[in-house]
């Protein structure tokens, strides 16, 4: 079972990780922001300074199977074992291809996942999802192998842009939306205009501790773990659309959009209570704005949606909701609904 640390010294915790897990070389994988924000705050443990340092360029466009090979590449060279130990320090991304380049190097070396956004730390880091994404489909290459620790320490969110915090915030209303309504009801509440950190942590630990319930019952995602995926369908469509056009959002931005279109086809399908689909798009719509898409871009959304994981013999399935915290997998919805929610999602975001 993967171990979840809440840091209160983020330099003694990952010291005494570090420590735990016996390894002969240690290598460290940071981005190129990761590098210069956050390696830092960690540079003081004699082990990380002597650590050998792999930097992969940013962003999700780089989740790419050539910086796997990057990261490959550096282990070869300098000397790691199968008893080598990889730190992947960054988002989402880092630890996503950091995570596929632990599971594959020599069958699999162990890994830990220092998250630094807070994507990263209530969703990406957690739960042993790692991959790539190849020919514009998110995460198309990839395999279930966690990290035996996430270590997770809410002051990196300190240098995030508000983007960022953004971006996984989307990931904690989903996570409150298969849970409860008092959880979504307190992150209705939020402002990333005036972050109060103190509560933010408070809510990234219970967010995380939904997710890892899910994941505990389901690891390897055959069942419920598909609840995680609320939003995802019309959101990672949303997202490969947005790369594909040279214009990249934040993975919780797309989610967030995604999330729309995903309560109205919940209303449609399982009843979700239209007032309940009101509020949390109203919540979304004004901090998120929109992805500019027109109807002429249904049939191109549809054809990526075609190709998400959960799809069997040519269905393309959703995870929907009755009502806040009542998840319904394994939902079909017709071309014509899916494009009924592209339009709701439209005018929602004032489109
Ligand atoms: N494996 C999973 O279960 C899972 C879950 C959700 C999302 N994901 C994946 O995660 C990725 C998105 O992750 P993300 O949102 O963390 O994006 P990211 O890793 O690309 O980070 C976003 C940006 O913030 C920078 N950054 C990171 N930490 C920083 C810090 N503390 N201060 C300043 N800048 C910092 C990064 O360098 C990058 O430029 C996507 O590829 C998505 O598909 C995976
Ligand atoms: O952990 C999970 O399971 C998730 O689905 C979490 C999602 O937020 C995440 O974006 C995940 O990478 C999506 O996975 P995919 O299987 O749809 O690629
Ligand atoms: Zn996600």
């Amino acid at each position: 079972m993967q171990q979840i640390i809440k840091c209160g010294n983020i330099t003694a915790d990952t010291e005494q990780t570090i420590h735990t897990i016996r390894h002969d070389k240690l290598f460290v994988l940071t981005d190129e922001y990761t590098n210069r924000y956050c390696l830092p705050m960690i540079e003081g443990i004699p082990a990380i300074r002597e650590a050998q340092q792999i930097v992969i360029p940013a962003n999700d466009t780089n989740k790419t199977i050539e910086n796997v090979i990057q990261v490959w590449r550096n282990l070869t060279q300098k000397g790691a074992t199968r008893h080598s130990l990889l730190i992947n320090l960054g988002g989402g991304m880092v630890t996503d291809l950091g995570g596929f380049a632990a599971a594959t190097f020599k069958r699999g070396i162990t890994y830990i996942n220092i998250p630094t956004t807070l994507l990263g730390a209530v969703d990406a880091a957690v739960g042993g999802k790692t991959g790539v994404n190849f020919e514009g489909l998110k995460n198309e290459i990839g395999a279930f192998y966690p990290a035996e620790y996430v270590l997770i320490w809410s002051e990196f969110f300190r240098t995030l842009p508000q983007k960022e915090i953004l971006s996984g915030f989307a990931e904690m209303i989903k996570h409150a939306l298969i849970h409860s309504q008092l959880d979504l009801e307190k992150l209705l509440t939020f402002s990333a205009n005036d972050i109060d950190y103190a509560w933010l942590n408070d809510m990234v630990h219970r967010s995380v501790s939904i997710k890892e319930a899910i994941v505990e019952k389901d690891p390897f995602e055959k069942n419920i773990r598909k609840a995680l995926n609320l939003g995802h369908t019309v959101g990672h469509a949303f997202e490969s659309f947005a790369i594909e056009a040279g214009k990249p959002v934040p993975h919780g931005y797309a989610v967030a959009w995604g999330l729309i279109a995903e309560l109205y086809l919940s209303h449609r399908l399982c009843d979700f209570p239209k007032e309940k689909v009101q509020k949390t798009v109203r919540f979304l719509q004004a901090n998120y704005g929109a992805l500019p898409i027109g109807c002429d871009d249904y049939e191109a959304l549809f054809k990526i949606m075609q190709h998400d994981k959960k799809n069997e013999a040519g269905v393309i399935n959703f995870t929907l909701l009755s009502d806040i915290g009542n998840v319904k997998i394994d939902q079909n919805a017709d071309k014509e609904l899916i494009f009924e929610a592209l339009d709701f999602y439209r005018d929602s975001v004032g489109l």
